[in-house]
């Protein structure tokens, strides 16, 4: 007789694998199939080598801004090296060992969907109750004359450089452009970064905005707004770039930043009664459902595109499936980009809150200004904070910070969005003192029009 599986994954980046260790761990007879490595786009040429890499030059300009600390070089060779080693040299065996070894199959190909619990992989079909899918998505290329004779680089070829080049060019105005030029600039190489708009970070407050331009033209890179290609050429050995503007740039490299495309084509989601939107990703409903026994979990969605994101509809879709039924909510997760200072933020915009016609009002702090430990944790301190309240109800709804450590800090901010905690109880918290966090209460504090 033909095995049947509990649940069969496409696709084993985070949202995949998450999923997988819950439902493998509740006893759940379980197939994965991954066409690449395991681990995903994440492990391997996003999230975990991007950080790795960036933190050798966050070092160095803390000792820059750190009193009585002097003398810290970066060394790319090493730096290389260590990076190499957290993507796991591009080598997935540990991994499939472990899901085979926890019972699981694996199954290393492509797979498409046939029909409701029909996959097709490897030249054979796999039957199954469930089938969540968590293909990601890939880098979108934008086309232009002589695109094709440029030398162009994805997430791919940046992450894994042997050796670092002279100079790039870097398009796009979001997460990728701004970490991409906070590590090169950091080793020294030549940025100019290509906004097509005239701000960056399109989805945040403008004051977000312009604090990371200032940040980043303060480390070196050449930042141009409104900046487009027309057309590119290869000369020697170097991609010529002709800009909107006439004018022309030479750069070893072109960093394409510029946002991603969902891998559901050929994937046969309407056979098994899944929707997809225009642009390709999935249609699912609060609870990551798409149709009858099929479920999708990650970017594939489209829901907020983040490793955090992913990892917890994975949670959720493993969940329902083992019949605790969980709803998907997306209030008060972070955004955080690993620029120098690090950018993170949380919640809505002045401009989302306005288009729900919410009554708000929204303060920021200067950090150095205001509390004390910008000034104990370095020497030319820096920082600012923004909180944004819901006037009626009395609560928070969004937060940006740029300063350093604002990932970790702005989870006090998650926090208080995602579970309404009123702002009387936000006051009268006791923060550590001296402490990032101390700059809620100011901001609280500088509220005209709360109780
Ligand atoms: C440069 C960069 C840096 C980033 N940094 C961060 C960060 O710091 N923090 C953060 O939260 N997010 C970050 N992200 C976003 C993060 O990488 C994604 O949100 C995350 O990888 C999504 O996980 P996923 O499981 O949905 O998909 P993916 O990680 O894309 O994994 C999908 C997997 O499915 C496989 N697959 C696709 N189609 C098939 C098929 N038909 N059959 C079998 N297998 C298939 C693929 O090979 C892949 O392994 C970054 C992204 C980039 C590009
Ligand atoms: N720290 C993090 O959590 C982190 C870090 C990096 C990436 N990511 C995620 O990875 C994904 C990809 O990031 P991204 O920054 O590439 O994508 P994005 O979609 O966030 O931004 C794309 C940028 O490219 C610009 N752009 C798009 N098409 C263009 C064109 N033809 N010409 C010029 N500019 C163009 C857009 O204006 C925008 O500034 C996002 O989902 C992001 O959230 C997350």
């Amino acid at each position: 007789m033909e095995e049947i599986f509990d649940v069969a994954i496409i696709g084993m980046g985070p949202g995949g694998e998450v999923a997988a260790d819950r439902l493998i761990a509740a006893g759940k007879k379980v197939v994965v199939f991954e066409s690449e490595l395991i681990g995903g786009e994440c492990a391997y040429w996003a999230c975990v080598p991007s950080k790795t890499i960036l933190r050798g030059s966050e070092l160095r300009d803390e000792a820059k801004h750190g009193a009585g600390v002097s003398g810290i070089t970066l060394n790319w060779q090493q730096a290389r090296e260590y990076r190499d080693y957290m993507a796991r040299h591009l080598d997935d065996s540990a991994e499939a060992e472990g899901y085979l070894r926890r019972g699981a199959q694996v199954v290393r190909a492509r797979a498409v969907i046939a029909g409701p619990g029909r996959i097709q992989a490897d030249g054979r079909e796999y039957l199954t109750d469930h089938i969540i899918v968590a293909t990601g998505t890939a880098p979108i290329f934008p086309s232009f004359p002589g695109s094709d004779q440029i030398t162009a680089w994805g997430n791919r070829e940046l992450y894994t450089l042997a050796e670092l080049p002279q100079s790039v060019a870097i398009v796009g105005g979001s997460a990728v452009a701004l970490e991409t030029a906070t590590f090169l600039a950091g080793f020294g190489v030549g940025v100019t970064l290509l906004n097509r708009s005239r701000r960056l970070l399109g989805r945040e407050e403008p004051e977000v905005a312009a604090l990371a331009e200032a940040y980043l033209r303060e480390s070196g890179v050449d930042v141009r707004m409104n900046g487009s290609i027309a057309k590119g050429r290869a000369e020697g050995g170097r991609s010529v770039l002709t800009l909107g503007d006439g004018n022309e740039l030479a750069v070893d490299a072109v960093v394409f930043a510029t946002g991603r495309t969902p891998r559901t084509e050929g994937l046969g989601i309407s056979l098994a009664g899944g929707l997809l939107d225009d642009k390709g990703y999935m249609q699912v409903d609060e609870h990551c459902r798409s149709s009858e026994g099929l479920w999708a979990v990650g970017d594939v969605t489209g829901i907020m595109p983040f490793t955090h994101v992913a990892k917890y509809q994975g949670r959720i879709v493993a969940d329902c499936i083992l019949g605790k039924e969980r709803n998907a909510g997306y209030g008060g997760i972070p955004r955080v980009v690993f620029a120098n200072p690090e950018i993170a933020a949380v919640g809505l915009t002045r401009e989302q809150a306005d288009l729900i016609d919410l009554e708000t009002e929204a303060v920021s702090v200067n950090l150095p200004e205001t509390i004390a430990r910008p000034w104990t944790y370095e020497q030319n301190p820096r920082g600012d904070l923004g909180i944004l309240i819901d006037r009626r109800q009395q609560v928070m709804i969004g937060a940006w910070a740029v300063a350093p450590q604002a990932s970790e800090w702005i989870h006090q901010a998650a926090l208080a969005i995602r579970t309404h905690i009123p702002l009387s109880v936000l006051r009268d918290q006791v923060p550590q003192f001296p402490s990032y966090n101390e700059a809620y209460l100011v901001a609280l504090d500088k509220l005209e029009h709360s109780g």
